[in-house]
């Protein structure tokens, strides 16, 4: 099948469309749309817009009324539905860990399904769980019961990783955790997958995640209709509508400068004076904000120089004398 290539592979959408039976309207209305290889592709709109049941359609927990879905060139609808699971990893907001399955057992469903010898499972799943941050020799032989919450959806992505698969859908994989936990397994996932490179299909209701995480984002509205597809800085900088706009909201300001590097934006001045606050390189524009407020400065020291706050508001299509705006919001 098309997982010789772990690394991610081209998922291609031709007027996918799904009818459920006894609705009004089609849930998911001939859609069209190509997530490239590698990339991970969020999906964000309001509820019910049909995020998930395209997603769903991608493993065939759907059945597509009409259309096409080709991974990696594949026709996925010719496929084995079962076979085809096997070679997509799949991870949801509720988790689904097997209660009376130890987390070694958890992680390894897939492989065992694929007939893995057991040192190889074995050895997988303790390479899975430290790469989730998870040390293998405490984890391995607990039940999903005595993990906490944000511990388990570790365990999730471990899980929909273990057979390799270049192609991973996940559904709210962090919703169901509190907003420190999440950032931090928003963090250890970027992280993640700048290693893996795998095609990901990622489903979220927060504009932030979406930020955060994707390569590209999908904004999409009822019928799953794609009112925007493009890279978040694009998105963020010129919104295709007033429905994206909207979406968005008030603060896309804020959100561009968590979005970019103080690398980005050239440095002012050079070389810097003694005593100015300092931030780096990859710091993002808004930790350097705050780096100034709380220095009550209006420009910092970078690597590459000095950053003034007017080159910061200006990197953000912002004009200085807006900053009443931009240093009172609350963030
Ligand atoms: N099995 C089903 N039978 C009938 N209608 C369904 C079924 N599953 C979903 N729907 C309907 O299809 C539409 C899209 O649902 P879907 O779950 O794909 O949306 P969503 O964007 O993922 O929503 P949410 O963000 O709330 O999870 C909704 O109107 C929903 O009520």
């Amino acid at each position: 099948m098309f997982d010789r290539d772990t690394e991610g592979v081209r998922i291609e959408l031709r007027s996918l469309t799904k009818h459920y039976p006894g609705q009004p309207a089609p849930a998911v209305d001939n859609v069209t749309l190509d997530i490239p290889a590698g990339e991970l592709v969020v999906f964000v709109g309001p509820s019910g817009c049909g995020k998930t049941t395209t997603m769903k359609m991608i493993n065939r927990l759907v059945e597509p009324t009409s259309g096409e879905i080709r991974i990696g060139g594949q026709d996925v609808l010719s496929l084995d539905p079962d076979q085809l699971r096997r070679h997509i990893g799949y991870a949801i907001q509720q988790v689904g860990l097997f209660p009376h399955q130890t987390i070694a057992q958890n992680i390894g469903l897939v492989p065992n399904l694929l007939g893995w010898t057991a040192d190889r499972i074995s050895a997988r799943v303790d390479e899975l769980l430290s790469l989730v941050n998870l040390e293998p020799s405490a984890f391995r032989d607990r039940y999903p019961r005595q993990l906490s919450g944000g511990q388990q959806q570790r365990v999730g992505v471990a899980r929909a990783l273990a057979a390799d698969p270049p192609v991973m859908l996940m559904d709210e994989p962090f919703g169901a955790t509190d907003p420190i936990t999440r950032e931090h397994l928003q963090n250890e996932f970027v992280k993640l997958q700048k290693q893996l490179r795998k095609t990901i299909i990622f489903v979220t209701h927060d504009f932030e995640e979406a930020i955060k995480l994707g390569d590209r984002i999908a904004v999409l509205r009822e019928g799953s209709h794609i009112a925007q597809y493009d890279t978040p800085a694009a998105i963020l900088a010129d919104p295709a509508d007033d429905y994206v706009a909207n979406f968005i909201g008030q603060d896309a300001t804020l959100k561009r400068l968590a979005l970019m590097r103080v690398s980005e934006v050239p440095a002012t001045e050079s070389p810097a004076g003694p005593g100015l606050p300092q931030v780096s390189a990859d710091a993002s524009l808004r930790e350097a904000l705050d780096t100034m407020i709380a220095h009550g400065a209006d420009r910092c020291s970078t690597p590459a120089g000095v950053l003034t706050y007017a080159a910061l508001c200006e990197a953000v299509g912002t004009r200085s004398g807006e900053q009443e705006d931009v240093v009172s919001s609350d963030r």
